[in-house]
């Protein structure tokens, strides 16, 4: 393994609107290992990587690749430089293929020949890469019609198309499966170790203990430390992370009584020529988590949408029972009948990222009149209300509550849209994801948020990749595979059986 360094930022500090992002950070990755970045929600590990990837400007400090001090003017420089960024939220062009999106990238390496000749190789090309790190991604494939799980695919295979040395994975693997996770994460450290350098930011206690060879760790803004990851243990690891309060333990799930039956979902079918939904049932008791575990790709996504109210070409029925069709409600009827919606897409589906702080957190109330009628709102009302939910629910980054909620981090800006369709008891909670990209603190919570929602008698549907969380969260369990519920388990569930059950329907 070479000793010299891919990377060395040394002393760079970033303000944004007077709040210091990064302070003095130091951070130095060398070629042929992989090296992890942790910190809590806001601690700045995208904002330093963002100005590795030549994205941000510096204000202060000092950025070397391969021990040559460079200056970056904007992404393509990095490019040039072989620094490959995938980023938590995504970056394609949605009504076009995943060729087409590739293609767009490597614009300037692919530039001879016809388009359909360009389009073909670069297609090949996506079937060769995707084989060999073990992903299933179809080249033709619009990038409207993947699940967030294979969009992440595509801006994988983007980065190592275009020739990374340096690749930088902002959470890679918070929306893969296992195996995904793994097949990534072994490709990723072969990678490294034929001389690559890889930067992984990461919440994953265990990835980082896997497959890292180094792991630095970030505090309000600064590198509080860099060390052998084998030298510590997870515990450790998250002490250094998010101070000395560690989290919660894991509470064991029961097997429990549940209430009667809340919603019942009947004979769901995706009505496109991609069966996505292929008439799924289901039904939801009150007192319950109903956890959907399933390798991704197999409608949870269309699923989720479709019980959101995110526009989704269904047929059958969604009905809650007493109150009528999920299909016939609007967003204000759903929001008085007290259904909480938390989407995989927190940026695209649930903020409104030109709003602010506040706004977005009053959105769900407008139509309720909470806030006075809607040509007149109260904004001390809002703010005061805002101010509260912000501190309760841990949201950090906040300078004003009328900065844009898009300039939250991803964890921050998860914990808003918690705080929101918390901020009525709710009857029926639709969780997609709802930890992903969250740090180990902020994941107990939101947990616990789902806990208690339970306990006070909601139905609660939560549809994760994530098999821990299902297992750790959900009193009853529903394999889903090609667009249906294939296998139910009560728990406590045998891990093995589920994971059997979601492989061999695939
Ligand atoms: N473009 C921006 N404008 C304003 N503030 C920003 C901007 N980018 C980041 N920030 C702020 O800088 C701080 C650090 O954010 P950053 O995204 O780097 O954190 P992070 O460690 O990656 O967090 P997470 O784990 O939640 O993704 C946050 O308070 C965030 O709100």
């Amino acid at each position: 393994m070479s000793t010299q360094n891919a990377i060395q930022l040394s002393g760079v500090s970033k303000t944004f609107d007077g709040f210091k992002a990064l302070s003095d950070a130091d951070f130095t990755a060398r070629w042929g290992e992989v090296h992890a970045l942790l910190g809590e929600n806001g601690a700045g590990k995208s904002s330093l990587m963002n100005i590795v990837a030549g994205l941000y400007g510096p204000e202060g400090g000092s950025l070397f690749i391969d021990d040559n001090p460079v200056k970056l003017k904007g992404p393509k420089e990095a490019a040039k430089l072989g620094i490959g960024m995938v980023h938590q939220h995504f970056k394609l062009v949605t009504p076009f293929t995943v060729a087409e999106n590739i293609l767009l990238n490597l614009g300037h390496i692919q530039a001879s020949g016809l388009y359909r000749e360009r389009l073909r190789r670069v297609s090949d090309d996506i079937r060769a890469m995707a084989e060999r790190i073990g992903f299933r991604i179809d080249p033709d494939a619009r990038i409207d019609q993947l699940s967030i799980a294979e969009q992440q695919r595509v801006e994988i295979l983007k980065v190592l198309l275009a020739g990374a040395k340096i690749l930088i994975l902002d959470e890679p693997t918070a929306v893969l499966t296992e195996e995904e996770a793994e097949n990534l994460l072994t490709t990723v450290r072969g990678f490294a170790h034929e001389g690559a350098a890889v930067i992984l930011v990461t919440h994953k206690m265990n990835d980082v203990l896997r497959y890292a060879d180094q792991v630095t760790i970030m505090r309000s803004g600064r590198t509080i430390k860099s060390l052998k990851p084998d030298s510590v243990s997870v515990d450790e690891l998250v002490k250094l992370t998010v101070g000395e309060s560690a989290p919660e333990q894991r509470i064991p799930v029961e097997e429990r009584t549940s209430g009667e039956p809340y919603l019942n979902v009947k004979g769901l079918t995706s009505t496109g020529d991609h069966r996505a939904l292929n008439g799924l049932d289901l039904t939801l008791n009150k007192g319950e988590i109903y956890g959907i575990a399933g390798v991704g790709g197999n409608g949870q996504s269309e699923l989720a949408n479709a019980l959101m109210g995110i526009p989704e070409g269904v047929e059958g029925t969604m009905k809650l029972i007493g109150e009528g069709d999920l299909a016939d409600f609007d967003a204000a009827r759903r929001r008085a009948i007290g259904v909480a919606a938390i989407p995989a897409d927190r940026y695209g589906s649930a903020l409104a990222g030109p709003l602010s702080i506040a706004d977005n957190f009053a959105l769900g109330d407008i139509h309720s009149g909470r806030y006075g009628p809607f040509w007149y709102l109260k904004t001390g009302a809002i703010e005061a209300d805002a101010a509260e939910a912000v501190r309760q629910f841990d949201v950090q980054g906040v300078r004003s509550l009328k900065q844009k909620s898009a300039l939250l981090s991803g964890g921050n800006a998860q914990k808003l849209v918690i705080a929101r369709e918390f901020s009525h008891p709710p009857k029926l909670v639709l969780a997609h994801s709802p930890s992903r990209g969250l740090d180990v603190k902020a994941t107990e919570a939101v947990r616990k948020r789902l806990r208690a929602a339970r306990d006070n008698g909601a139905a609660v549907l939560l549809i994760s990749e994530d098999l821990d969380e299902v297992m750790a969260m959900a009193d009853r369990i529903g394999v889903m595979s090609a667009g249906r519920i294939v296998n139910e388990f009560s728990q406590p569930a045998d891990r093995q059986a589920i994971g059997q059950a979601m492989v061999n329907h695939v």
